[in-house]
């Protein structure tokens, strides 16, 4: 699904004395099937932005617009169940918001709370436990029984449940262990590149943003500060350096590498992988 962001601003406690102004002038538009990751330092506006792709904020001036579906400065709450629908959200933590006896209770609280059949719903929780690669037999036990990486895994199966036409990443792998947190982006890069599903995920691993993402879009300050490619972006360490972002650390060593040898070599993947076999490349065409 396309998304297009038009001149959107967003200002906390609006009309009071407190007022804060968390987005300024946001334009982007997402391609329909594209994974964009959303960096950013701390407090620039990431979470900000994403809550507007579901409707749990609304714009105080400019638009949303996802698929045929447009929230602007103004909407009326009712415009705002249809977004709920097509966006699904999976925050930091997830597992947290898990509540239901059972996993099977848990992933159908959503579907059935937008009207779904008991029998769909149970079609459904036994079709998603599959895609987050959990057996069938996790479905009758509690949630709180699971391991904390199943717990994540059950929680990302309720946002799939709803059947999302864009899947927005908040920092999903926060709190993970190296290997827990490899297996849950694969898991949600395979539902991407599967589905097609439009991706944004907001992370603040230049790592992870240049070896899943489309495009990147780097937030400043409440602003949209740089968007592209990865590999347009990361030709930008000045900037980046500005905004208290740096380029991933194989392109920290390409950089110096191409230095020291006088070479001109570039990646494209920005992975280890790729590295290692460009500079041993290199080297056996210098005969070493
Ligand atoms: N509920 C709120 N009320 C008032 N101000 C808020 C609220 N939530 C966020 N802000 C402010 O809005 C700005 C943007 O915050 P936001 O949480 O969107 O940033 P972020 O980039 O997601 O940060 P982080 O990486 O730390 O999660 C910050 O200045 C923050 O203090």
């Amino acid at each position: 699904m396309e998304i297009s962001i038009n001149r959107l601003e967003h200002r906390y406690m609006q009309g009071t004395p407190f007022e804060r102004r968390a987005l300024h002038d946001i334009t982007l538009d997402i391609g329909d099937g594209t994974f964009l990751a959303l960096i950013g330092h701390t407090g620039s506006g990431k979470s900000t932005l994403i809550q507007h792709f579901n409707g749990l904020l609304k714009p105080s001036d400019g638009s949303i617009k996802m698929g045929s579906t447009e929230l602007k400065a103004g909407g009326k709450k009712q415009d705002l169940k249809p977004l709920r629908k097509k966006a699904g959200i999976v925050f930091q933590y997830p597992e947290h918001q898990l509540f239901e006896e059972t996993v099977e209770k848990d992933i159908m609280f959503g579907p059935r709370n937008f009207g779904v059949s008991e029998e769909e719903a149970k079609k459904t929780a036994s079709k998603v436990i599959e895609m987050v690669g959990l057996p069938q037999s996790v479905l009758t036990k509690s949630p709180f029984d699971l391991s904390g990486g199943q717990m994540r895994r059950v929680a990302i199966a309720g946002v799939l449940a709803m059947n999302p036409e864009v899947l927005i990443l908040d920092e999903p792998t926060a709190g993970l262990d190296p290997s827990g947190r490899v297996e849950i982006m694969e898991l949600f890069y395979n539902l991407h590149e599967k589905n097609k599903l439009t991706t944004i995920l907001v992370t603040h691993s230049m790592e992870d943003a240049s070896k899943y993402a489309d495009e990147i879009a780097v937030m400043h300050k409440g602003e949209l500060y740089l968007h592209g490619k990865p590999s347009d972006i990361f030709n930008q360490r000045e900037l980046l350096n500005q905004a208290g972002l740096d380029v991933p650390e194989t392109v920290q060593f390409l950089n110096k590498w191409n230095e020291v040898s006088g070479q001109n070599l570039s990646l494209s993947s920005f992975t280890i992988e790729e590295l290692a076999k460009l500079v041993s490349l290199s080297l056996k065409k210098r005969g070493n």
